[in-house]
């Protein structure tokens, strides 16, 4: 076993990385060649109501979490005490808690259980809007333009909307770093989800007060910015004096195993696949779950409008990121099935078969043609820009919806999987287009490394190939995200040096998928024409 490491090889060692997505919590049991032996998953509630409102709740998410790791420990058969070292990631939601840490309602429906604004809650746009009219130069670090997703125009809806709540709020967490506080006690803030979604200027190591204070958010600065984080570490820094009596009891470990400062999802997939090749600046991370992120690095800042950043080490070490993707992605592509006649049937068939909706479709979608490649031709006439959450980048643009063009009478499950086929088309030119817009401003890349729940399928993989027009990497790690929290949990038990010594040795190829050549290539391109017409037609219509 090469652990890179300069510790014993024979010692059984292990990590846990644990990724919390935004439809449910996962857990991975690793050892220190990078091997995951045992995983276990819960799904978590979300609770959606008018107004773009998604909460969810910490005492549910914090008990799966232990749950699952229960599980792990006990189904891989491990030594608790084998265990050295524990990460977290999770989405970059905002957490609020009082006094004591009781949960606070976030929201209209006064449900304390329901303490987190979901990062895809939208409640906040007007409040972005008012930040972004003000142009401060800390924005120059967000892709110039704040986005409703971030914590200060959530904290700021707090403030003017529930100002009871946030008199009341003891701390403002982003997910990650409560579940670090919960399993140690620290209040330690990481340095990828401050800098990240709170504005913090890692590069300055410091917060601004003339942003807060411009903003309306005086209060914070005159607590010196207690209630937002003033202990803020590298991502993989060992906290407080490791796991807590409670937390090692509710999670079946030892207390005192460390637990490492954490990332958020999309940058635990980053670390655990762009070390591939050993050159993280020719690989963009590409995490596709519910959303989807696209993580670039560079060794100096590159500014591209509309592309979040450029934020420094919030996710490789010493490296400036980038980071793009789309707001709906997995989730856009359920939208768009469940408005078909057929999507009830094919449904009600994939949970017989115990498989998501959209795995059974692109099975179906596979058999059809003789090739992977072949299946755009599916979806000749349709097109779709699945822009139902905005588009994150590289417009920035919260107010942007889907649009869809080409459909017929049909209603048969033939047109479902053209469907999915045009939406997933649609991804792909999603990502071509940020690809080359951070190409245009200096940050060129050469393949995509892709992780999360929808880029495990292989058609999936090779569709992005062809619409990107780049080659798509599979690594060895079934799961990436977990990987890379694993990763983080093994810096803190002290088994690498930092995340790149980690992500370097542990980071490999499985599969690449080329981008397809000749006639598929031509096809790629005049759709991708088409999606850029439509995208801006809906823009076009919108301004009217
Ligand atoms: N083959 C597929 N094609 C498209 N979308 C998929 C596919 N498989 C899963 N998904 C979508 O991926 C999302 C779940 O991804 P996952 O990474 O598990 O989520 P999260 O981490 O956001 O909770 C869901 O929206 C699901 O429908
Ligand atoms: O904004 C993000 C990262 O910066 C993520 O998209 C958000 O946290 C949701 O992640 P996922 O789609 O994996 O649930």
């Amino acid at each position: 076993m090469n652990t890179g490491t300069n510790m014993s090889p024979e010692a059984a060692r292990y990590v846990i990385g644990i990724d919390v997505g935004t439809g449910s919590a996962r857990a991975g049991l690793f050892d220190l060649s990078g091997r995951m032996l045992a995983v276990a998953k819960r799904d978590i509630s979300l609770f959606k109501e008018a107004g773009s409102i998604v909460e969810q709740s910490s005492s549910e998410i914090w008990n799966a979490v232990c749950s699952i790791v229960r599980e792990v420990v006990t189904s891989s058969g491990v030594n608790a005490g084998d265990v050295i070292g524990l990460g977290f990631d999770a989405t970059c939601s905002l957490v609020v808690l009082g006094e004591g840490g009781q949960s606070l309602p976030v929201g209209p429906s006064e449900d304390a259980n329901r303490d987190i604004i979901v990062w895809m809650d939208h409640r906040a746009v007007d409040q972005a809007e008012r930040i972004n009219a003000q142009g401060h130069d800390v924005l120059r670090y967000v892709g110039g333009r704040i986005s409703p997703e971030m914590e200060t125009p959530k904290i700021l809806w707090l403030k003017e909307n529930r100002p009871q709540i946030f008199r009341a709020a003891w701390q403002f967490f982003d997910l990650a770093d409560f579940l670090t506080w919960k399993s140690t006690g620290d209040l330690a803030r990481s340095t990828c989800t401050v800098t990240c979604k709170w504005t913090y200027l890692a590069h300055e190591q410091r917060w601004d007060p003339g942003y807060f204070r411009g903003i309306g958010l005086d209060e914070l600065v005159d607590e010196a910015f207690a209630r937002i984080g003033t202990d803020i570490v590298e991502p993989g820094t060992p906290l407080g004096e490791g796991l807590t009596t409670a937390a090692a009891e509710a999670m079946g470990l030892k207390p005192g195993t460390a637990v490492a400062a954490g990332m958020i999802d999309a940058h635990a997939g980053g670390i655990g696949t762009v070390g591939i090749g050993g050159r993280p600046e020719k690989n963009l991370a590409y995490v596709f779950g519910t959303s989807s992120c696209t993580m670039t690095s560079t060794s100096d800042p590159v500014f591209v409008p509309g592309v979040w950043g450029p934020y420094y080490s919030a996710m490789v070490p010493g490296m400036w990121l980038n980071e793009g993707g789309q707001s709906a992605a997995g989730a856009a592509i359920d939208q768009l099935l469940f408005f078909h006649p057929a999507s009830a049937d094919a449904a009600s068939k994939a949970s017989e078969m115990r498989i998501p909706l959209p795995v059974l479709i692109a099975d179906a979608a596979a058999m059809r043609t003789d090739n992977n490649s072949d299946v755009v031709r599916l979806a000749e006439g349709l097109h779709v820009v699945p822009e139902f959450l905005g588009n994150r980048a590289p417009f920035a643009d919260p107010h942007a919806r889907a649009t869809v063009v080409g459909l017929g009478m049909e209603r048969d499950f033939e047109s479902l999987v053209a469907l999915y086929v045009a939406g997933l088309c649609g991804i792909g030119y999603g990502l071509r287009q940020i690809i080359e817009t951070q190409a245009g401003a200096g940050a060129d890349v050469e393949q995509v490394v892709i992780s999360g729940g929808a880029g495990q399928h292989d058609l999936v993989r090779q569709l992005l190939a062809d619409a990107s027009g780049k080659p798509v990497v599979a690594t060895v790690a079934e799961e990436p995200v977990l990987l890379g929290s694993a990763i983080l949990g093994a810096v803190a038990g002290g088994a690498f040096g930092d995340a790149n010594q980690a992500m370097m040795a542990l980071t490999k190829v499985d599969k690449v998928y080329q981008p397809a050549e000749g006639v598929v290539a031509g096809i790629h391109a005049k759709r991708y024409a088409a999606f850029k017409t439509l995208q801006a037609c809906a823009r076009e219509i919108r301004a009217l």
